[in-house]
């Protein structure tokens, strides 16, 4: 399955013919894949391939770079996000992100997460939304005595899963993490990898990760990307490849997949 190909299962995005630029720099371009719902689906790639660039496009956070333009077409649930009648913050709701470095505010751990419900005037009972989006992050257990503590007192791995409560605590469909674990010790990495798998029962996952056996672990779909030379002297990221990730890296069908899944380039 190459650059266009649709994986089973019902797809939640569509990205079709995208190119993205930064001002008159083509940092993507002809990139089409389509995400499918509830699965883990992750991007690799080397280093200024636009993995980051593409995850940003899922949710509309682009739109904050004054110089971000988007050609081509990104649909979720087949309506063109990018349509002039659809609202971004209301598409940053529906799909949430998690960050590299764990970003808490500086609250309490409570108020972090009931945040954007309180934001979204949610009328449900606050108390229950807390103790469901904790458990459903894993953390409920190590933080259930010290609610009022500030987000900040916890470890690096525990502030990253409360960041994960904090997105899920307003209901998104899709959680989109960009190498979320890249800031934390194995230990709290494995944490953060066994959530992945529990909360795709409930979520659709795209996560960017430069760690290969991470995709291996946590991702059933994997797309490649590479950047090529162009001749004007820059580089543009295109995907190369994208399929289940154990055609990636048992099978993939091009040279380049496999020679940066086997480690020689990137
Ligand atoms: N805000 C921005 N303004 C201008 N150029 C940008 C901006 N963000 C990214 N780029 C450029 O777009 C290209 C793709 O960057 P991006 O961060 O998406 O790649 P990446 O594959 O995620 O890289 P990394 O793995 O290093 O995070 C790079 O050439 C980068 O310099």
């Amino acid at each position: 399955m190459v650059n266009g190909a649709s994986p089973a299962g019902q797809p939640v995005f569509k990205v079709e013919n995208a190119d993205i630029f930064y001002g008159n720099f083509k940092a993507v371009r002809d990139v089409s894949l389509t995400i499918p719902k509830n699965q883990v689906t992750a991007f690799i790639g080397p280093s200024g391939c636009g993995k980051s660039t593409l995850l940003r496009c899922l949710n509309r956070l682009n739109d904050l770079i004054p110089s971000f333009r988007l050609e081509g077409r990104i649909t979720y649930h087949d309506k063109n996000i990018y349509d002039p009648d659809i609202d971004a913050v209301e598409v940053r709701r529906k799909i949430g992100m998690v960050f590299q470095k764990p970003n808490p505010f500086p609250k309490s751990i409570y108020d972090n997460v009931v945040y954007g419900a309180r934001v979204i005037n949610y009328k449900g009972d606050l108390d229950e939304l807390v103790e469901r989006s904790l458990r459903r992050a894993a953390l409920w257990d190590e933080v259930k005595d010290k609610l009022k503590q500030s987000g900040f007192s916890l470890s690096g791995g525990q502030q990253q899963r409360l960041c994960i409560a904090r997105t899920i605590a307003v209901e998104p469909e899709v959680v989109l993490m960009d190498e979320p674990c890249s800031a934390l010790d194995p230990i709290s990495t494995l944490k953060v990898e066994e959530l992945m798998h529990e909360l795709k029962a409930n979520y659709t996952i795209v996560i960017v990760t430069h760690n290969m056996q991470q995709a291996t672990r946590v991702a059933d779909m994997t797309a490649f990307f590479n950047a090529e030379a162009t001749p004007k002297g820059g580089k543009v990221g295109h995907l190369v490849e994208f399929d289940a990730t154990k055609t990636i890296f048992g099978s993939p069908q091009q040279q380049a997949t496999m020679d940066y899944v086997s480690g020689r380039f990137g």
